[in-house]
């Protein structure tokens, strides 16, 4: 399969120049997804905003479906084929679900068709049209921010904290239509998640982030069988088998 995304030596942070992730590489095929985990604070957040344009990168290129993305340019990354849902999803919570599905797909043309496909994906959203973003429930909020990236037929898809304030029950719907959509379109789909077990199960490879530097990057069958590696990972140094501190970690 050919790469959709090729991430090479990436370095992110923010005003102060000092790098928050550092020297990040990695390639991500058609229809792969990847899984970022980390602990709080490694950067994952800011390789994403990084990625997607919305903060200046500190050094490093990036490649999307053949075109070097401008560091810093939000619109031009979302043009080359990359959107993100970011981990407050930004609906237009006065607007209705189906308003905010209508103001991502830019042509009159091919609308209800584009909003069918993403109803096939969450039907419940089709349940919920003609309610406001506001008043749906965390996990709807979750179904609409990724429908309306999906309305943008994304060649890669990006998720920060897919279950932010949702149950594990939610995420554990939300994760396969992940799987789903990536077989279904051949879209890339990077996902940043808590819950590494589940979001292992329906993964092809992870990357483990710890205080801004890349400590693994591995196949998810790999290490669905071998989780003291992604502990390890979290933790630094040996493998350390306290069951306090890898509660803490994970
Ligand atoms: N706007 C900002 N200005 C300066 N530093 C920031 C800013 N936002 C985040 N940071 C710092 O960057 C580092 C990485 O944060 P980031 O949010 O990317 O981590 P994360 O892995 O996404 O963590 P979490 O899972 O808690 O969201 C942290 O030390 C954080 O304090």
């Amino acid at each position: 399969m050919s790469n959709v995304l090729s991430c090479r030596e990436l370095a992110a942070g923010y005003s102060n120049g000092r790098p928050v992730v550092r020297d990040l590489s990695f390639d991500l095929a058609a229809g792969e997804i990847l899984a970022l985990l980390g602990p709080n604070g490694a950067g994952k957040t800011t390789a994403l905003l990084t990625l997607a344009g919305l903060l200046p990168s500190l050094g490093g290129s990036v490649e999307v479906a053949g075109t070097t993305l401008k560091s810093g340019q939000a619109r031009a990354t979302a043009k080359a084929g990359l959107a993100l849902v970011p981990d407050n999803r930004e609906l237009f919570t006065t607007l209705t679900v189906e308003e905010n599905l209508r103001l991502a797909v830019p042509s009159r043309r091919g609308w209800t068709a584009e909003r069918d496909r993403v109803l096939d994906y969450f039907p419940r959203l089709g349940e919920r049209l003609r309610v406001n973003a506001g008043a749906l429930s965390g996990g709807e909020q979750q179904m609409l921010a990724i429908g309306r990236a999906l309305a943008q037929h994304p060649k890669v898809l990006v998720v920060d904290e897919l279950s932010m304030g949702l149950a594990p029950v939610i995420v554990e719907r939300l994760l396969p239509v992940m799987r789903q959509v990536a077989d279904d379109s051949d879209t890339a789909v990077i996902i940043v998640e808590q819950h590494v077990a589940l979001v292992l199960e329906i993964a092809d490879t992870a990357l483990v982030l710890r205080h801004g530097d890349n400590v693994l990057h591995d196949a998810a069958e790999k290490l669905r069988g071998a989780p003291e590696l992604i502990e390890q990972a979290y933790l630094g140094g040996s493998y350390d088998h306290d069951p306090v501190k890898i509660a803490e970690a994970l």
